[in-house]
């Protein structure tokens, strides 16, 4: 048999979010485990079968996961660390793990490289109790056998698994390879005994982020070994999201069998490809990240090029990587014109058979193939100079400098210390999604969508009136995402009806498609924050999202430069803040919450990025007068080796997520004299915990340690839409009194120094 076709893996949270739900329903104990079990088993019987279907030859097993592949793979070297130790229950610790419980804090989650899925980040130390339990491999690997399914078997890989993993303090987490290493030796001996031929896929993504020496010294000794356990064993090492090229040639050096590279993100892999001389070459060619429709002639050519490299007996048609990152299928999307030039994971899997099939010669080409065009001609607008007041290339920034900016906006607002304020969203309720989706199917009037919108900010106002936060917000009831809102205000976006993609757990996303010229044509927020303002001499912030994290969390055209979208996105921003500001409204959020994704993955690229998404920041916001103050947000803490970016996005507050963190990472705001105000987040929103006014108490004084506090905002980490109100109220209510203790003893402090 010739073996055409590859993919990477499958996305598992089903057509209709079935695994979201019974996972929900699990959780909220409104289902069985058994009933949990019997979705999940069905999921992959459906998407095993529908691959099979479409003749894929190499179909993933354990690509499906009950939250994430990394939690799987510490679950596999039983990672499991010592706070979760005690839990009897398999599926308990492995949720416990994933969530938290009232005594043991969740394991921390992080992006997927520069992707909007998160991993659950793996803590290795020295008392873990490392052990191969390959139960969940072996059994899935059977289950689809006997479906009629022979699957390649999906594993995260040692040096990926180590790469994203966080050591024990002091410690290098490749200094876990000599127990670890074993362990996959182990793992490949017990999947020898599967068949006659087993195929391995080992996930290697971390291999496109400039490995060190360290790291290819490892590599090379890990997969000489690894590749030596059995002969029945054909190991496929798979990056992706770029070109791995310093190692395409130390893993030909191995006796692994194949390798997967991704043609889409890293075309430079075509270069390596002279030393790949002898292995299977998975030719990454279907974009797993986005949902053109392939151009089959352009993929055609490059396939022909691979070829001519490395033979055309040893190329395999692949996917650039797992179609996690896609939505399921375009069967339930109404008609469109954008619709004829999308392909989503279903259809992806079938321009993949499609290319496999002509790549070996047995159709040809034409028009006619299942209904593909090899030219697409996906330009609904062909113009992309943006707004006419803003050439490309010039910058545009706001005027005066932070000091002039800072001494008039302490004029304007006389906030008291440390200002205690929230990051926009509270929670999102049954009652308000029911009432936005009853009002999208025109089930209510639109009176009475407006009512509901209006009595949750009346009651949101008045309880930050009353618990006395300073800084406040009107909720965000309107919005179904930050960035799907926008998209579905702004012109150049098309938005799905089913379009879900797995964030994190049985969090799911719907990201817009921009497909042309971005603009704005009316107002998108002025309206609501303006009702939320009448309604409190407090200043009420206008909340918008950034630029970057509009364009990150989109699906893009590829042929228009990202840099040129995300100016088109700021110049539409632009004319909000101005409309903002023109009504009143004198306390602008601009979140960036996607800044740091956004960040190329090799080093090379960074510079350029950096240049054009700080710029886009300021663009957006160069319309906001010296009086305005221009908060941003980012969820995350690690500004290590970004502090003189952030510092030249020039926000005049910057609030930051690092409850759980501590000050661990944040002295570098002083080191690096970062002089603009900071709000350390003092409040874990990914949890349900309530901490009393003492903890916020002791997580404000711990900030103060290493902050200064003249320029420090007290505020919780994140949005709280995804927390409930009985988890809220009381929670802000301590956030809020505790800040004033602090501020008493500060001030007491301070008179008795005078
Ligand atoms: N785009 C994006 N990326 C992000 C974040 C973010 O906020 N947005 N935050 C960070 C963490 N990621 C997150 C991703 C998703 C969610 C989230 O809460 N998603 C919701 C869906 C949000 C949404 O669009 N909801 C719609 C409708 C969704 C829906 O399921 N409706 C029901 C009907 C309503 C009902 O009766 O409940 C249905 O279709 O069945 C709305 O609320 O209007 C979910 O999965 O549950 C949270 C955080 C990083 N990345
Ligand atoms: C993921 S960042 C979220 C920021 C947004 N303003 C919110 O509060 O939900
Ligand atoms: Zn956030």
């Amino acid at each position: 048999m010739i073996c055409k076709t590859l993919v990477t893996g499958f996305p598992r949270i089903g057509e209709n979010r079935e695994l979201k739900r019974a996972l929900e329903h699990y959780w909220s104990k409104t289902a069985s485990l058994q009933e949990l079990r019997a979705t999940a088993a069905e999921l992959r019987k459906r998407h095993w079968l529908f691959q099979k279907r479409q003749n894929i030859d190499f179909i993933s097993s354990n690509d499906f996961s009950y939250y994430d592949n990394m939690l799987d793979t510490i679950v596999m070297l039983n990672a499991v660390p010592d706070r979760f130790s005690g839990i009897e229950d398999e599926t308990e610790r492995y949720f416990a793990m994933a969530r938290g419980t009232a005594g043991a804090s969740a394991m921390t989650m992080s992006k997927w490289f520069d992707t909007n899925y998160h991993y659950i980040v793996p803590e290795l130390s020295g008392t873990l109790d490392f052990r191969l339990c390959p139960g969940k491999i072996l059994t899935e690997y059977a289950e689809a056998k006997k479906l009629g399914v022979k699957t390649k078997i999906n594993v995260i890989g040692p040096i990926t698994f180590m790469g994203l993993s966080r050591a024990s303090k002091g410690e290098n987490p490749f200094g876990y390879a000599s127990r670890i290493i074993p362990l996959y030796k182990e793992l490949l001996a017990r999947c020898a005994e599967l068949d006659d031929t087993l195929y391995i896929q080992m996930e290697e993504p971390y291999l496109v982020k400039n490995p060190t020496a360290e790291v290819l010294a490892l590599l090379k000794a890990a997969y000489q070994d690894l590749a030596s356990v059995s002969s029945n064993i054909r190991i496929i090492v798979t990056s992706y999201f770029e070109h791995s090229n310093e190692t395409t040639k130390i893993l030909a050096e191995t006796p692994i069998w194949g390798l997967g590279l991704d043609f889409v993100h890293g075309p430079q892999n075509i270069q390596g490809l002279k030393y790949a001389k002898g292995k299977k070459i998975f030719a990454g060619v279907v974009d797993g990240r986005n949902i053109w429709r392939n151009d089959l002639g352009a993929s055609l050519f490059l396939l022909e090029k691979i070829s001519d490299m490395v033979g055309r007996e040893q190329v395999v048609v692949s996917t650039s990587c797992s179609l996690l990152h896609v939505p399921y299928s375009l069967q339930n999307e109404p008609e469109s014109d954008i619709k004829q030039h999308l392909a989503f994971c279903c259809e992806k899997v079938e321009e993949l058979a499609l290319l496999g099939r002509v790549f070996r010669g047995e159709v040809v080409l034409d028009s006619d193939n299942i209904g593909m065009k090899t030219a697409r001609s996906r330009t609904p607008s062909t113009q992309h100079d943006g707004p006419a007041d803003i050439a490309f290339g010039e910058r545009k920034v706001r005027a005066g400098d932070f000091a002039e900016r800072n001494a008039l906006q302490r004029r304007k607002f006389h906030l008291p210390k440390l200002p205690t304020t929230t990051i926009g969203s509270f929670p999102q309720t049954q009652e308000l999604r029911r009432l936005r989706r009853d009002f999208k199917k025109r089930a209510i009037s639109e009176e009475a969508y407006e009512q509901g919108i209006k009595t949750y900010i009346d009651d949101c106002i008045a309880f930050q009136e009353e618990i006395g936060l300073d800084v406040l917000v009107h909720g965000e009831p309107e919005r179904n995402d930050m960035v799907e809102y926008f998209g579905e205000m702004l012109k150049g976006f098309h938005f799905t009806d089913n379009g879900w993609v797995q964030s994190y757990g049985s969090r799911c996303v719907k990201p817009p498609i921009i497909y042309g010229d971005i603009s704005r044509t009316k107002p998108m927020t002025v309206r609501w924050i303006s009702y939320a303002q009448r309604r409190s001499k407090k200043p009420v912030k206008g909340m918008l999202t950034g630029p970057v994290t509009i364009l990150n969390w989109s699906f893009v055209r590829e042929d228009i430069p990202r840099p040129l979208v995300a100016r088109q996105i700021a110049a539409a921003l632009c004319e909000e803040v101005a409309d903002l500001q023109a009504a009143g409204i004198s306390i602008i959020q601009v979140d960036e919450a996607a800044f740091r994704e956004g960040y190329p993955l090799r080093k090379e690229n960074v510079s350029a990025y950096e240049r054009w998404a700080v710029d886009s920041f300021r663009l957006a916001v160069s319309s906001a007068a010296k009086e305005t103050q221009i908060h941003t947000h980012m969820c995350y803490s690690d500004f290590t080796d970004i502090i003189k970016t952030i510092e030249a996005m020039d926000a005049d507050v910057i609030t930051i997520e690092t409850a759980r963190g501590g000050n661990r990472l944040l002295d570098v705001f002083e080191r690096e004299g970062y002089h603009n105000e900071i709000g350390p987040g003092v409040y874990d929103i990914h949890s349900p915990r309530i901490p009393s006014e003492d903890e916020f108490e002791k997580q404000i004084f711990s900030r103060l340690e290493v902050l200064d506090g003249k320029r420090m905002w007290i505020n919780p980490d994140c949005g709280l839409k995804t927390r409930r109100w009985e988890e809220v109220r009381p929670a802000l209510q301590h956030m809020v009194s505790a800040t004033r203790n602090v501020r008493l003893t500060l001030e007491r402090n301070e008179t008795s120094l005078t």
